[in-house]
């Protein structure tokens, strides 16, 4: 059964590092197969050229900055051909130019994931951010870390104490905020780990192995994230849980897990950001209530182990509407291919 591949926008002002975290996610793909998207602005893609070689895919969008394209078609086909079945990959960035509008891309995004690019799921907006930048500059781009689902405080190196700054983006900032070096971000951030593909252990070593034992330094250089497990026995309510997702619970990026309401079969559950998918689960996996995980930064497990406790299912209630959960529920064509 094919899956949807998650497809993240990676965005933010010119210089604030944004080639650096591609790179440094395409050499700690650490079998993760990632395809990149690359959307230069000018004749040359300087952009494109350094990380080429180290993609499984690399595109360039050479027409020029992609907020100015008229129709979504030219994004959405690639974004199809990347994430065909065919194609392999696990995981496709897109990286912003430094002067893309992200609002209007995460708009061609979602236009291009509800259309023709039928395999691939939005995978969230990750802004960064220059922590050595002049000082007022992040807060231009107050806006923009608004629609955040996760922000990279980058270049933290450049600057005596970045705890202020960090402070002032995490007021404002919807998703967790992340410190790191050269953009030290881990993948498994953003997508699971395949299990089919994991570097051989000894004969001939893997192009991702190979590209690691280059940068050992990298291996400390990952940048903080937690992840916080919260299971429980007996079923939710669907209308309260769903309440729970929407709210976005604080410094949550990723969720996923398995999920049973009352008097219905399980159903897997996962979010980025704001984004949030349901589909029935598969009949191999059963749970009596919830099985879940949160990935993100500065998460409070007792407050989640309380929110999960608060959507218990009412016992009174034993069939309660799945409209609140449908909503979300992914096309079932996928699934049908
Ligand atoms: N000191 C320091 N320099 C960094 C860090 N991350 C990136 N740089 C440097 O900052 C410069 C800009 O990085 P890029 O990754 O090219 O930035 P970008 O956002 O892709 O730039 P545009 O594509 O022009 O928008 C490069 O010279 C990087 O080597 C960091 O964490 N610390």
């Amino acid at each position: 059964m094919p899956r949807r591949v998650p497809v993240v926008l990676v965005a933010g002002r010119l210089g604030v590092g944004k080639s650096t975290l591609v790179n440094h996610l395409l050499r700690r793909a650490d079998g993760i197969r990632v395809g990149v998207v690359v959307n230069d602005f000018g004749a040359i893609g300087i952009d494109a050229m350094l990380v080429a070689g180290q993609a499984s895919a690399v595109t360039s969008l050479a027409d020029g900055c992609l907020c100015c394209t008229t129709d979504a078609n030219g994004l959405a086909g690639l974004l199809a051909e990347l994430t065909a079945p065919s194609a392999r990959l696990d995981l496709v960035v897109v990286e912003a130019s430094g002067l893309a509008e992200p609002r209007e891309l995460v708009r061609l995004l979602l236009d291009a994931v509800a259309g023709e690019a039928r395999h691939a799921a939005y995978g969230g907006l990750v802004v960064v951010v220059d922590a050595g930048a002049e000082p007022g500059a992040a807060g231009e781009q107050d806006g923009v870390i608004r629609l955040a689902d996760l922000v990279v405080l980058n270049q933290v190196d450049r600057v005596a104490d970045p705890a202020p700054l960090l402070a002032s983006l995490r007021a404002i900032a919807p998703g967790p905020v992340l410190p790191v070096v050269r953009g030290a971000l881990d993948p498994a951030l953003l997508v699971d780990p395949p299990a089919r593909r994991r570097p051989p252990r000894s004969g001939q070593l893997s192009f991702d192995v190979l590209l690691r034992e280059e940068h050992p330094a990298d291996e400390h250089a990952h940048a903080a994230w937690e992840s916080v497990a919260v299971e429980r026995d007996a079923p939710l309510d669907p209308a309260r849980f769903a309440t729970f997702l929407e709210a976005g619970p604080a410094g949550v990026f990723r969720s996923k897990g398995v999920v049973r309401f009352p008097g219905a079969a399980p159903f897997v559950v996962q979010t980025v950001g704001t984004a949030i998918r349901v589909r029935p689960a598969p009949r191999s996996v059963d749970v009596a209530g919830a099985r879940l995980v949160f990935l993100g930064a500065g998460l409070d497990g007792a407050g989640l182990e309380a929110a999960i406790d608060a959507c218990a299912a009412d016992p009174a209630r034993p069939e309660p509407s799945l409209l609140p959960v449908l909503r979300y529920e992914e096309s079932e064509r996928v699934d049908a291919v």
